[in-house]
């Protein structure tokens, strides 16, 4: 319909913001590569007293909603968001909650990396930059695993303050088991170290896995990485006093590189369902240099720095102090990194638009998926099939 036909028949047009049952406005950073998702309106308010609590309430009633501001069309297979929340430690300034492909993570540095900057310019935080020498503003952020202190970099330009490089401080993070063989189907005998750095993860090497960092595709890697996971799994039994234990991801670490002599280490992270992450993983290289550490690889204040393999985008690391949990041995590690703005959007859902809905989306992608891994994800469909249908 042109204008004229619409004055002439005394109609208007219709705006697509007239059709829209559900708006979710978000800002959009990544660092290292890694998306970070803010979602700023157009959410609920999760229930609960403390952070766990929220997380139980989102999963329960809202995951509909994750699954909208991750997935296709409104996301992709590998999105990261982040939920900020009212925290409940009277040390924090912010509570964020983390959501990826699966559901909700306990921990994640490249996201902590880009909230510290977003913070302190979206004002959350008060400013006390009445001191010439103030370089950094202290950002607490409460994660699902605790308390997380970033250290953003400001700059006074003009009147403008300007924010960069986010160092953060984990939670004390230890060495679950080291030197483990595991049995992995397809991949035969792998040795595996695990290791917490606000999330579990396993290490293996990339020749285990009989992949290459450099040249093999992604897809292999995270099939790989996926088996040894289902793998370390069910051998490998975790336990954390505070936090929910489970295996988040499993960190590749390039066999060619795994004692950098360059003090630069590579290595990839496929955690969650799958889900590749584009940074060096944050948490990953929390735990990797807790691993380090007790191995006398990295020695207390020393920094080397965790390469990706997928981008090539870098972190430092050191390890800062040692410390305990319950009767483990822990360190807390200081991770450094960058995060940069890369848009806003206003996601929609139009009437009547059941495809945009939400983990349709993901069914077509475990449709196309099997034809690549004939049918080991058969299960995985199944699983969205019902999900679809319970809807
Ligand atoms: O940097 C991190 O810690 C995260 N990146 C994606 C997976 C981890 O949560």
């Amino acid at each position: 319909m042109n204008r004229t036909m619409a004055t002439d028949k005394n109609v208007r047009l219709g705006q697509p913001s007239e059709q829209t049952v559900l708006t979710i406005t978000t800002t959009e950073m990544h660092t290292g590569g890694e998306p970070v998702r803010i979602i700023e309106s157009g959410f609920p308010k999760p229930r609960g007293e403390i952070i766990l609590d929220k997380i139980h309430d989102l999963r329960r009633n809202y995951d509909h909603l994750r699954k909208f501001v991750i997935l296709e069309p409104h996301g992709h297979f590998d999105m990261y968001a982040v939920l900020l929340v009212p925290p409940d430690n009277p040390e924090a300034d912010i509570g964020a909650i983390f959501l990826h492909n699966e559901g909700y993570s306990t921990m994640c540095g490249h996201a902590c990396v880009a909230l510290g900057r977003y913070a302190v310019d979206k004002g959350l935080i008060e400013l006390n930059l009445h001191q010439e020498s103030t370089t950094e503003v202290q950002v607490n952020i409460q994660v699902p695993c605790g308390l997380v202190k970033t250290f953003v970099s400001v700059q006074e330009d003009g009147d403008v303050i300007r924010t960069g490089r986010v160092r953060f401080e984990s939670v004390p993070s230890f060495v679950v088991c080291h030197d483990v063989c595991v049995q992995v189907e397809g991949y035969g005998d792998c040795q595996i170290d695990v290791a917490y750095g606000g999330a579990f993860y396993a290490f293996v090497s990339s020749a285990d896995l009989s992949v290459d960092l450099q040249s093999s595709p992604i897809a292999e890697i995270a099939k790989a990485a996926t088996a040894l996971k289902a793998a370390v799994s069910s051998a490998v039994s975790l336990h954390h006093p505070e936090t929910p234990a489970f295996l988040y991801g499993i960190m590749v670490v390039d066999s060619r590189k795994a004692f950098a002599e360059d003090g630069v280490y590579h290595h990839t992270c496929i955690f969650a369902d799958s889900e590749t992450d584009r940074s060096p993983c944050g948490s990953g290289c929390t735990a990797r240099a807790a691993l380090m550490f007790q191995r006398g690889q990295l020695k207390l204040g020393q920094t080397c720095t965790f390469r990706s393999g997928v981008t090539g985008s870098e972190f430092q690391a050191r390890v800062v102090n040692t410390s305990r949990v319950d009767l483990t041995d822990a360190v807390v590690v200081e991770v450094e990194g960058q995060g940069y703005y890369s848009g806003r959007n206003i996601l929609t859902l139009e009437e009547g638009d059941s495809l945009g809905k939400e983990h349709r989306a993901s069914l077509i992608f475990w449709l196309v998926s099997i034809k690549f891994n004939k049918v080991d994800n058969v299960l995985c469909i199944l699983s969205t099939i019902q999900c679809v249908l319970s809807d």
